[in-house]
């Protein structure tokens, strides 16, 4: 196998003697396209070929590292998040040699948005990404749990000084993206639930099922080209071509299809097409417009929107790219719109309104939409013509990532409002359209010259 870099050259021999196997025809290769690192065919590969094979006692995880087994129980399980495997990867790669290869193969430069600045996240104004970035919550648990934490045991950590915020953030943003959720408690569990390294659900996790993975961490992920995947067995784990891999060609896996605002949040990349993309709008939109509009006080509103969680809906509500409204979101406009009555009847059947569009919620939805696009600072045609711009040195990566999520959110806004008022014609543009055009009939046949602002049409209408 052709390797570029010495460091390549340690790892892989590290790797094979642990036990790992990898096919002639696979290579490493340090720049792939802009995307770091990444993993190539050096000759073409048939489907279902094995492309390498990990065994498990080369993953980090809590349960390999050896921290958990130094510190006292109590200690330990007064950790919570990911920060045991965070503090067990610091005091593997500050203290030990056991993963020393494969740490000098792992990215130390970030574009996860924890990484971005203020002005930087600025960019992204209107968002729901900004809600999950998560950076003032990583550095809490730094200064209030960490560093005195470290102290407290310096016998088993050694110098505490190393133990650097800096060092906490490395190993968290590779954590977020290089993870991999590997059951620690079963190990012939369905490979279905078991293969993505993408999960919503990241905080709620068991920390012990999360794993840092060897050489599978390797490869590069983008929308629809994915041509590998993990297979979990009991001893290893087992990178597969899931289709014909020409040579030369990069091997993708997925990372289950993240929206662009995820990819960038966890990853710090977007793709330019995203057929996973899509924009979220959260209750409290819903709360404070419709609650607002239906003349609900704010305890009644606040109840309503407790209420609806109690009974099972969410609080964000994603539309995707086949623009469709999501069922919760019109259940809860529908909450919102319900009269005392039918609210209190709705309460005792323990069930909110259906989810179905009648013209009223569709002006709400209507208007949520238009709401939600007035929360971007820029405009689709100005986000589209700044997107043109080539150079980078005019339109740095960072920048131009976020316009391609915020005019990716914006773009699926739209058409779902565009669907919506095609639907309803009743409803927002539609109706001011209807009524420009009415004017402007009744213009003709004063012998005026409509427009919607002439001092003219406003005589012709008296
Ligand atoms: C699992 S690692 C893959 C290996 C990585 N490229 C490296 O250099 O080590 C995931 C990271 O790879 C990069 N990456 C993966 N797919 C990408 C893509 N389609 N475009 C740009 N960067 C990508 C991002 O930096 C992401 O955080």
């Amino acid at each position: 196998m052709a390797t570029s870099t010495p460091a390549e050259a340690t790892f892989l021999e590290w790797f094979k003697a642990a036990g790992g196997t990898v096919h002639p025809a696979v290579q490493l290769k340090e720049d792939c396209e802009g995307m770091g690192r990444g993993a190539i065919a050096g000759e073409d590969i048939e489907a279902d070929t094995l492309l390498f094979s990990i065994p498990r006692n080369i993953l980090l995880t809590t349960a390999t590292a050896s921290l958990q087994s130094l510190l006292p129980p109590d200690a330990w399980s007064s950790l919570g998040g990911w920060t045991p495997l965070i503090l067990s990867m610091m005091r593997e790669y500050l203290r030990t040699s056991t993963w020393t290869p494969y740490f000098a193969l792992l990215p130390t430069r970030f574009d996860a948005l924890m990484h971005w600045s203020p002005d930087e996240l600025d960019e992204l104004k209107g968002s729901n990404v900004l809600t999950k970035v998560g950076r003032d919550e990583a550095d809490e648990e730094y200064e209030d749990t960490v560093k005195a934490f470290v102290k407290e045991h310096e016998d088993v950590f050694g110098n505490a000084d190393e133990y650097t915020a800096e060092l906490f953030h490395r190993m968290g943003s590779l954590v977020l993206s290089r993870s991999f959720h590997v059951d620690s408690k079963d190990e012939n569990e369905d490979e279905e639930d078991s293969d993505d390294e993408d999960d919503e659900e990241e905080e709620r996790e068991d920390v012990a099922d999360v794993a840092m993975v060897p050489f599978a961490d390797i490869l590069n992920a983008k929308s629809g080209s994915d041509n590998a995947r993990l297979f979990y067995e009991p001893a290893t784990l087992n990178m597969m071509s899931t289709q014909r891999i020409p040579a030369g060609a990069q091997i993708f896996n997925t990372y289950a299809d993240p929206p662009n605002s995820d990819l960038l949040r966890r990853y710090g990349h977007v793709d330019e097409f995203n057929d996973a993309d899509l924009v979220e709008i959260g209750l409290e939109t819903v709360v404070d417009l419709v609650g607002a509009a239906a003349g609900l006080s704010e305890e009644e509103r606040e109840a309503r929107a407790e209420w609806l969680l109690e009974v099972g809906v969410d609080d964000t509500y994603a539309i995707e790219t086949d623009h469709k409204l999501p069922d919760e979101l019109i259940m809860a406009i529908r909450t919102f719109l319900l009269d005392e009555a039918d609210y209190a009847k709705a309460q005792k059947k323990e069930s909110p309104p259906k989810p179905k569009v009648d013209p009223a919620t569709a002006e709400w939805a209507r208007k949520i939409l238009d709401h939600r696009l007035s929360e971007y600072s820029t405009s689709i045609e100005d986000d589209e013509a700044a997107l043109k711009q080539v150079d980078s040195a005019v339109l740095p990566l960072r920048k131009r990532m976020a316009l391609i999520v915020r005019v990716g959110e914006k773009r699926i806004l739209r058409a779902a409002r565009d669907k919506l008022v095609a639907e309803f014609p009743a409803t927002g543009a539609a109706r001011a359209q209807k009524k420009e055009k009415k004017r402007a009939r009744e213009g003709e046949a004063a012998g005026g010259k409509a427009s919607s602002s002439s001092g003219k049409k406003t005589k012709v209408r008296q």
